[in-house]
């Protein structure tokens, strides 16, 4: 299915290529580094990198800021609070906490592909407070309770 969300390149990001599908059939748009030049993460540091974009999301959806398997795997950089949230009201730079947990030094050169974007449906709950749950087998059983293998 495909909406339509409205970006905008902040001054910052003029110059950068919007975001993109890299196949037919992604589930994420990269999300590029609009750092003014070189950011070097040491192992274990983390930053805010902006991306130069703002963006409107029709009501009823959020984009979820994900990390590159690529990165990842290659050097242990990945999205510190992945999936990141941003919701269909938000009109600030959309903006990527990447952390370096691999054991080298890791840099960030203007218009990298950091993470991706995935647009997805989200709804909003009406809370209703109640006394008691109804019952179900699992109840209170979690975190492990069905067996470890
Ligand atoms: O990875 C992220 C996560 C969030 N945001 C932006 C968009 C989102 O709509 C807003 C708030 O995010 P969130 O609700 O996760 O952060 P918070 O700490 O709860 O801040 P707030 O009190 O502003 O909601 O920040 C990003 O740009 N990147
Ligand atoms: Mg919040």
């Amino acid at each position: 299915m495909t909406i339509s969300v409205d970006l905008k390149r902040l001054d910052h990001g003029r110059d950068l290529p919007l975001p993109a599908y890299q196949s037919e059939l992604a589930a994420g748009l990269d999300l590029l580094a609009a750092v003014d030049g070189p950011l070097f993460l040491a192992p274990g540091e983390r930053a805010l990198v902006p991306t130069g974009l703002a963006m409107a999301l029709p009501a009823g959806y959020e984009a979820q800021v994900r990390p590159r398997s690529g990165l990842a795997a290659k050097h242990g950089v990945t999205v510190l609070n992945t999936p990141g949230t941003i919701d269909a009201d938000y009109r600030g730079e959309v903006k990527v906490i990447l952390i370096n947990l691999g054991q080298a030094p890791f840099e960030i050169n203007r218009g990298d592909r950091i993470a991706q974007m995935v647009i997805a449906p989200v709804l909003q709950a009406e809370i209703r407070e109640v006394d008691a749950l109804p019952d179900t087998r699992r109840g209170a059983g979690g975190f492990g309770s069905t067996g470890h293998k």
